[in-house]
């Protein structure tokens, strides 16, 4: 984080001027998501038809784009969006969802990562297989340990100049350069489907609150789930209730909160 800059300080940027974030998100995600960024002080909106995906693009403050429930009319929407972001001078999001388990997805993830994403967000099974290597992934869920994905981002993080932030039992962010662990959350986390979507939406508000660093914006991201996470898992009794109490935790953060109880560590 530079000086001054810490998860604290752009959630109250980001909730004094709640960005616009177009989240090209799957099925499964979109209510969650949608939720998860009004609880954190965003303003989410789902759109992704190829006719006006582009269009849209344009006026937000970010674009994020995930590929869990992929078809080619998709595709084309994305592709679309992500030139039109990156014309504007927006900031937009990977979430290279299960790119290793199919050609289709393998070359949708090829032709989005030619078109300058700022941040690209997975899990440690996704992230190994992007640097090419060997991943133990099962369909959208990943199986390999967050460590093992280090050097993994790394590489990407340099090769594609962006940042890489892998989530897990504990999550790993790099721009190449700088690098930190952020440690919190909840085993609870993966019992609920497609949080990690969302939380890929939420790294679009903070970049569209911070473009200029969306390192610092993924990492106030991650930090608000860790935090957020932690909080909600004390009360809950399962999955179920472990994911009302999780949006309440998120709206509930303020500043003092998030920055007292983040643990982000240099790597
Ligand atoms: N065992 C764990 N302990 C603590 N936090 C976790 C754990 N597993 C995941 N998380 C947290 O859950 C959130 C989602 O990360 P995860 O790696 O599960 O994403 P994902 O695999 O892409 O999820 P999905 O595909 O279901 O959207 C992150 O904030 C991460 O830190
Ligand atoms: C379960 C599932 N299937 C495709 S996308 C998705 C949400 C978690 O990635
Ligand atoms: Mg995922």
């Amino acid at each position: 984080m530079q000086d001054q800059t810490t998860p604290g300080t752009l959630l109250t940027a980001m909730r004094a001027n709640p960005p616009l974030v177009q989240c090209i998100t799957n099925y499964v995600a979109m209510n969650i998501a949608a939720n998860v960024m009004l609880a954190a002080g965003a303003s989410p909106a789902m759109v992704h038809a190829e006719e006006e995906a582009g269009e849209f693009a344009a006026i937000s403050g970010a674009l994020t784009i995930n590929i869990g429930t992929l078809s080619t009319g998709w595709m084309a929407g994305m592709v679309s969006a992500a030139q039109s972001a990156t014309k504007a001078g927006k900031p937009w999001v990977l979430d290279p969802v299960a790119h290793y388990a199919t050609s289709f997805r393998r070359k949708a993830v090829a032709q989005l990562l030619e078109l300058n994403p700022a941040v690209i967000r997975g899990n440690a099974s996704e992230i190994i297989a992007l640097a090419g290597g060997t991943s133990r992934g099962q369909g959208v869920d990943s199986r390999d340990p967050v460590e093992l994905a280090e050097e993994s981002a790394a590489l990407l993080a340099r090769k594609y100049r962006s940042v890489i932030a892998v989530t897990g039992p504990t999550d790993f962010v790099t721009d190449g350069n700088r690098a930190v662990r952020i440690y919190g959350g909840s085993p609870l986390m993966t019992q609920v489907t497609a949080l990690g979507c969302a939380l890929t939406c939420l790294v679009g508000a903070f970049a569209a609150t911070r473009p200029e660093d969306p390192f610092d914006a993924s990492v106030a991201a991650l930090t608000a789930f860790a935090v957020a996470g932690e909080r909600a898992a004390r009360e809950a009794a399962g999955p179920g209730s472990f994911s009302w109490r999780f949006l309440d935790a998120l709206a509930a953060l303020d500043e003092t909160v998030i920055d007292r109880e983040a643990r982000i560590i240099p790597a």
